[in-house]
């Protein structure tokens, strides 16, 4: 039997790594255990229930500054990996607990794995601290579980050896499908539906959100039969710009954040998507929903390539100019309007449990290679 910690820190990770943990349960040389730093917590818990996890260990951030929750928490990981003889830890994206996570394996001689590796932008300040976190698990991860051809091509370039490499497409995808087919997931409103907005990155945290929301504001007193649903972040530095700005406005609704399932409903009954989330710009295209990139670049171009997503900046008149392009110019939304995913398959978690297994000396391969 082979012990595989799984360590989460945020919403999103929790998100990708749901369906690694449910593919290793599900294997019968496996016994995955769950690990959540609480880097995130008011909003992590309702993505853990979700996804029916009950964590196994479950620190807490307890308002400590990110230095002082990264200090602890590096000693706690310590402790966990000398508590049992773990084959391996999956670590998932690019936040503190993903790379604390993965340095805690690294210095316990635990074999990383490492899921969405080889995002880059190569700028260190955007996203900071992510592009640096990521850059530096990709020196230490024994298996780097690559989302698309691309990420692939990011790490062979950094001279990762080619053996560490597999593409397996985003497991964000296979979360999805399991809502489709478990939770009968399904559009339900007729007509364009609503506007979506989500903004939470730290890059934009400032004039940026400013501009972001003078935007909407823009568009929702502009056209009055559109309706704008923003469930908006729980920093203040968001909460606060997001009330005063769009607070008073008929067609927008605030709202708190969603857990998985409502704000996977969210998506699919939208128009279109204005966001500078990651996990957004991975999931709208399983819908065939437009997005607009609220950020100067992406690390996630498939989207951008394949048309359905445009990156457009956080510039308050060029944000309005592209949603009224959308709105009043039919060929314009359909062109974006594309079926098909770029980023996955829904089976990327079966291929990650199979690399383990062959890893193991194990043959129960599920699926084959992604395409
Ligand atoms: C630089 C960068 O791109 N970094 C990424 C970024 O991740 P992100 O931008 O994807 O993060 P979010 O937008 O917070 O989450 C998105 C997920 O949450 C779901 N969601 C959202 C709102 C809600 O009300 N209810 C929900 O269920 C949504 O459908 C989606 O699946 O930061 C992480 C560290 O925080 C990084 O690791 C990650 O690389």
């Amino acid at each position: 039997m082979h012990d595989i910690l799984l360590v989460s820190g945020t919403r999103p990770e929790i998100i990708k790594l749901a369906p690694v943990y449910h593919a290793l349960k599900r294997r019968p040389w496996a016994r995955p255990a769950w690990l959540h730093t609480g880097q995130h917590d008011a909003m992590a818990t309702p993505i853990l229930d979700g996804f029916g996890i009950s964590p196994d260990y479950v620190f807490e951030r307890d308002g400590a500054t990110l230095a002082r929750f990264g200090a602890r928490c590096r000693e706690w990981l310590s402790d966990v990996m000398s508590a049992r003889p773990w084959s391996g830890v999956i670590v998932q994206g690019d936040t503190e607990s993903t790379f604390l996570g993965a340095l805690a394996g690294f210095y316990h001689r635990v074999p990383v794995s490492h899921v969405e590796a080889g995002l880059r932008t190569h700028n260190l300040d955007r996203p900071f601290p992510e592009e640096g976190l990521r850059q530096m698990i990709s020196r230490i991860a024994r298996h780097q579980f690559a989302p698309t051809a691309r990420a692939r091509d990011m790490l062979l370039r950094e001279a990762v050896p080619a053996d560490c490499v597999q593409v397996t497409g985003n497991t964000v995808v296979d979360a999805q499908k399991w809502l489709i087919e478990e939770r009968g997931l399904r559009r339900r409103v007729g007509g364009r539906g609503h506007i979506l907005v989500t903004m939470h990155r730290r890059e934009n945290w400032g004039d940026e959100v400013a501009q972001v929301f003078g935007a909407i504001a823009d568009i929702a007193m502009c056209y009055p039969d559109v309706d704008v649903l923003f469930p908006v972040h729980l920093n203040p530095l968001i909460q606060a710009p997001a009330h005063a700005i769009l607070g008073g406005l008929p067609n927008v609704r605030l709202v708190a954040p969603l857990d998985y399932l409502g704000m996977q409903q969210a998506l699919i009954d939208a128009w279109l998507v204005l966001s500078d989330s990651g996990g957004l710009q991975e999931e709208a295209p399983t819908y065939g929903v437009p997005l607009l990139v609220l950020r100067e670049e992406t690390e996630r171009p498939e989207a951008v390539g394949a048309g359905c997503a445009r990156v457009v900046g956080t510039d308050r008149a060029r944000i309005v100019a592209q949603v009224q392009e959308l709105w009043e110019e039919e060929t314009a939304y359909a062109a974006m309007r594309r079926a098909g995913n770029p980023f996955g398959d829904g089976l990327a978690s079966e291929r990650i449990a199979d690399t383990l297994a062959a890893s193991f000396g194990i043959t129960d391969a599920a699926v084959g290679v992604a395409a």
